[in-house]
Parts: C-alpha cells; structure tokens; sequence
C-alpha cells in the first residue's frame, strides 16, 4: 500500500477520484475530463485529459495502460502503453489515445478510458563493461526460440 498525494484541476473538479473498480483490481480507472464530448474517427488518436495532477512517491510510477473492453469491443487503446508518469511530474496526467476500430468512438466528459497503476521502480547503477557473461540463449532473440511447438530456429 502506498499513499500518492493527487489535485483535481478545474475540468475535473466534478469527475469522483480515480477508484479501483474491485477489491483486487489492479488499476486506478481514468475519466475523461473534457467541456466538450469528442468522437475518435478510425485511425485517429487524441491526448484526453484527466483533470488529475499528482504526487507520486520516489521509487514509484504511474503506468497509464488500456482497458481491454474498449480494446476490444471498439479497437481504442493507450498508443504509447504503457504510458508512464513519472514521478517528479506534477502536470496533468493525460491519455493518448488511438481507435484502431472501423466505427468512430465518441468519448464524454467522465467516461472510464484507461487505467493507472502503480508500481514501484528501481534506479539502475551502470557499469560499462568489455565483455558480457556467457548464457545459452546468447545473443539469440527476436522469435529465436520459433514460434509454436518445440522451438529451434523460425
Ligand atoms: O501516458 C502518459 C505518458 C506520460 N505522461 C506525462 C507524465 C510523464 O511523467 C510525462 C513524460 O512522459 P514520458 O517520459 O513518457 O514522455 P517524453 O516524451 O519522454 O517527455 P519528457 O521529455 O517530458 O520526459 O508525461 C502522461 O500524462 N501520460
Ligand atoms: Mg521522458
């Protein structure tokens, strides 16, 4: 459990604060703040506002991740997900958006469009080296392993 200091701006000021729909939901569900209603045509993406500003504790962040009922009944998802807010940004958290659909989606003022967790994260050290240690999988990647039965090469 951790405790993040949160702002509702203006545009927001009527929205409730973000929720956990369920006991065990993992994600905070976003709304749309936003005076007038929008409708995302095909293939178009928009940055929608939240009306949330924040305090994130150090060594947290903000993951901004879809919900998948919008991706899959209409094809809308977060274009950068994960997003990620940082958490020394005190600016509004905001969701880019992106209909993948074929039917324009419209968005209202309060509507559930994407979802916050909030996870910890660890500052690396870096360590420049010559020579990395020696694994089995080695320098293979990128479907090395093949794609459906026993693996071996694509
Ligand atoms: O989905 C997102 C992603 C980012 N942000 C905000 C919070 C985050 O702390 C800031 C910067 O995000 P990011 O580092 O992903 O963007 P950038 O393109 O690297 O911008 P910057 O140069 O400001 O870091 O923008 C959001 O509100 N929503
Ligand atoms: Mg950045």
């Amino acid at each position: 459990m951790v405790t993040v200091a949160l702002k509702r701006l203006p545009h927001g000021a009527d929205l409730p604060l973000p929720a956990y729909e369920t006991a065990g939901a993992a994600g905070l569900d976003l709304r749309a703040a936003i005076e007038t209603p929008l409708t995302l045509g095909p293939g178009e993406r928009v940055l929608v506002p939240t009306g949330l500003a924040m305090q994130l504790p150090e060594g947290f962040e903000g993951q901004v991740r879809p919900r998948s009922g919008l991706a899959v009944k209409h094809g809308v998802t977060v274009l950068n997900a994960p997003g990620t807010v940082d958490s020394d940004y005190r600016g509004e958290v905001k969701v880019p958006l992106i209909n993948h659909g074929r039917e324009p989606f419209p968005i209202r003022h309060g509507d559930r469009i994407a979802q916050l967790v909030i996870a910890p994260v660890t500052h690396a050290v870096l360590v420049e080296t010559a020579a990395l240690d020696e694994t089995a999988r080695g320098t293979g990647g990128f479907g090395s392993t093949g794609i459906a039965g026993g693996g071996g090469k694509p």
